[in-house]
């Protein structure tokens, strides 16, 4: 999860990363629809190629804590299936911090072995932090 804050055009170039960032990891890039409206309404037109995509999981309680991150138990609503959601937050989109999580995700990605939890899906969650 990044939050956005700051001006427009701060809140613009932080979207701006997430939205490659996302398209690097091959992470869905989630954006609340008020956010899009308006950071992007202008006539460039390039905030209705943003899509909000809702993440389909149903969260429940929390099981776990680690160094960056928070693991709760949730219902994938297309599956049913009950996963484990891991909420890692960044405060900003510092290189190192992108490379942590690049790595974590492009390894999960190709492991597939019975004894290791299997990577379902990634996603960016962008939220709103607040104006100056
Ligand atoms: N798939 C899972 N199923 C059940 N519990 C989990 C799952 N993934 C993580 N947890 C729980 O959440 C805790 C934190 O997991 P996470 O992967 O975020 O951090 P970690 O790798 O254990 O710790 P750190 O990031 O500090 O090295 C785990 O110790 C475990 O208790």
């Amino acid at each position: 999860m990044v939050v956005v804050s700051g001006g427009m055009n701060q809140r613009r170039n932080q979207i701006v990363d997430a939205v490659v960032i996302a398209r690097i990891l091959g992470a869905a890039l989630v954006v609340p629809i008020l956010q899009v409206n308006v950071i992007w309404g202008d006539e460039i037109g390039f905030g209705t190629s943003i899509s909000s995509v809702s993440a389909d999981l149903m969260e429940h309680e929390q099981i776990g804590q680690g160094t960056y991150s928070t693991v709760f138990r949730a219902r994938d609503l297309k599956s049913w299936k009950i996963v484990a959601l891991k909420k890692v937050r960044f405060d900003n989109f510092e290189s190192e911090s992108v490379r942590f999580m690049a790595q974590e995700i492009m390894i999960l990605r190709r492991l597939d072995h019975p004894n290791i939890i299997k990577l379902e899906a990634a996603f960016i969650i962008v939220e709103l932090g607040p104006w100056n």
